[in-house]
């Protein structure tokens, strides 16, 4: 993982820090502060005992806040900190592990001087925010504080309560964590794409994307449309999950290693992610289109039974994330089985996919120009999907509007497609060619989850540069796919030996259907129907995750 700098706060603090202070009611504390751990204990009064000791992890911390004397009170500052710990919650007999908000406040009154108290409070804050930054190994590794996000909100997401859903989790999180931040509601489709297409991105030091994976699709179409994509797109970007599919959200939760969570356990969780800050690499995938479209692609793409089941459980979206059991259930009683093509690069026939950006800071200090330059000239020598215009007859009955209909927008900047030929010609020969031509589905994904409650790849991960393909052949039983599908729940589809699945790991791959009529989707939204290819690009983006 690539990490950034943490802007130093002030010279580290000598630890332990050993102090008495005031807390709610009166009641003393004393308070001892180590590299890991903030511990509090009540202290006792007269012949009463000093009360139990509570020890905080600064792990679980987001940040710390001081105030000066109250007005017309006494002299003394006040210190607030704010935890976030896991916490078990039960509901009936079993519980879920999820982050609590624990609020410490105290007063601090070493001196009969305001000033000097709030120096006081103030150097421990600054310890205390030190710790909580801290990682294992010595890695300060943040995005930069203080800081200023820029907030994109589909208000139409999920059941249409992404903006409550912000207003009542996630806004004091940011506030606690000294994170400012311009909130753009967006107004209708693509609105988001534009925006960042055109933005002055030095304003701010992350984009964060309230909304389903939809609205994080047009984001990164966005920066990958700009003139200078290889520094956008290097711009760290931030998930809360507000839609019903929430699939990138769910898995960098999953990339954690706790327990799965959804709905608003999932939002706090990834509200967390973001106060914390820590950037990570994300790769991303190249996605060409007969039209000679292409987009870029964070999370799948899927034709057949999973893709049928996206867009036609959409009439279900107010039932949240069931839309897709739900989906699963109605497409089963009318399985269809899906003729074409499938080709791919196995991931062991080539290299790691070199990220053709170099790292750039998203503090836009650096000039990529030379890098940007060489890319175009080998795009206009070599482009496979811009110059390159198949007729597909397959395209001329959609079943689904794709999303870029009448216009779309043609992304000309990216990194060329070095393992792809042209759709109109045969794949390269060290490539695998499926003998089998009837599929239910075909779907190849580059994270763990498809939903929050799918997880598709299970051995994902954020930046293994690798596509996760799985394809289901014609001739399994209602009953099995249904078994898989249950199975998928809990990522355990793959060991199930079932004799019509096959997984594979690639680096690119073709995919002709021979229907006339059907779906194709990229991370969840309708393209354009016909032959398709893909290749992955390893570490492209980058993203907060914890
Ligand atoms: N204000 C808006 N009104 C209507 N559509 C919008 C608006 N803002 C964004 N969109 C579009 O809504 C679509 C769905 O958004 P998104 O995928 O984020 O939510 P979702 O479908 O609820 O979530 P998921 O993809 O996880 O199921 C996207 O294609 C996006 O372009």
């Amino acid at each position: 993982m690539d990490r950034t700098t943490l802007e130093p706060d002030s010279a580290v603090a000598a630890l332990p820090m050993l102090g008495e202070f005031t807390g709610e009611a009166r009641v003393r504390y004393t308070l001892v502060l180590t590299e890991r751990e903030l511990t509090l204990q009540k202290l006792g009064t007269g012949r009463r005992k000093s009360g139990a000791v509570t020890v905080l992890d600064l792990q679980d911390c987001i940040g710390c806040r001081t105030y000066g004397a109250e007005e017309g009170a006494d002299s003394s500052a006040g210190l607030a900190v704010y935890f976030y710990p896991v916490r078990r919650r039960w509901t009936g007999l079993s519980s879920t592990p999820c982050r609590r908000r624990v609020e410490l406040r105290f007063r601090v009154a070493v001196s009969p001087d305001p000033r000097t108290n709030l120096g006081e409070a103030q150097r421990w804050a600054r310890a205390i925010r030190q710790g909580s930054f801290r990682r294992p190994g010595g890695v300060c590794a943040e995005v930069r504080r203080p800081c200023r996000f820029l907030v994109l909100i589909n208000p139409q997401s999920g059941k249409g309560q992404a903006q409550a859903m912000f207003n009542n989790h996630i806004q004091h999180m940011l506030q606690e964590a000294d994170i400012t931040y311009t909130l753009q509601i967006t107004e209708r489709q693509n609105h988001a794409r534009e925006m960042v297409r055109e933005a002055d991105l030095s304003q701010w030091d992350a984009v964060v994307i309230m909304s389903g994976d939809g609205l994080l699709f047009e984001v990164v179409n966005g920066l990958m449309e700009r003139e200078d994509w290889e520094k956008a797109i290097q711009t760290p970007l931030g998930v809360l999950p507000g839609g019903s599919g929430n699939a990138l959200a769910a898995s960098i939760h999953y990339y954690t290693g706790a327990q799965p969570v959804s709905g608003e356990d999932l939002l706090v969780n990834c509200g967390f992610m973001l106060c914390k800050g820590l950037v990570s690499h994300l790769d991303l995938t190249s996605v060409c289109m007969a039209s000679s479209q292409r987009l870029f692609s964070f999370l799948s793409l899927a034709w057949g039974f999973v893709a049928d089941v996206d867009i036609e459980s959409e009439k279900y979206r107010y039932v949240g994330a069931a839309r897709f059991t739900m989906g699963t259930l109605v497409r089963l009683t009318s399985l269809r089985v899906y003729k074409g093509k499938l080709a791919y690069l196995p991931a062991e026939e080539s290299q790691f996919p070199p990220s053709p950006a170099q790292p750039v800071s998203f503090t836009n200090d650096s000039n990529s120009s030379s890098v940007h330059s060489s890319i175009h000239s080998h795009l206009s020598r070599n482009s496979n999907c811009q110059n390159h215009l198949l007729h597909n007859s397959c395209n001329s009955n959609n079943a689904h509007k794709p999303k870029f209909n009448g216009q779309p927008p043609v992304t000309t900047q990216g990194p060329p497609d070095s393992l792809l030929v042209p759709l109109d010609q045969p794949v390269p020969a060290h490539w695998t060619v499926v003998k089998e031509e009837d599929f239910v589905l075909v779907m190849a994904v580059y994270q763990s989850h498809l939903a929050e409650d799918l997880i598709a790849a299970p051995a994902s991960r954020l930046e293994d540069g690798i596509i996760h393909l799985i394809y289901v052949k014609a001739g399994i039983s209602r009953q099995a796919l249904l078994r898989l599908f249950l199975a998928m729940e809990k990522g355990a589809h793959l060991s199930t030996n079932c004799p019509f699945v096959v997984y594979v790991k690639v680096r690119a791959l073709r995919l002709e259907p021979y229907s006339p009529k059907g779906t194709i989707t990229v991370d969840g939204e309708v393209v354009e129907y016909g032959p398709v290819q893909a290749q992955i690009y390893g570490r492209l983006a980058r993203i907060i995750a914890g």
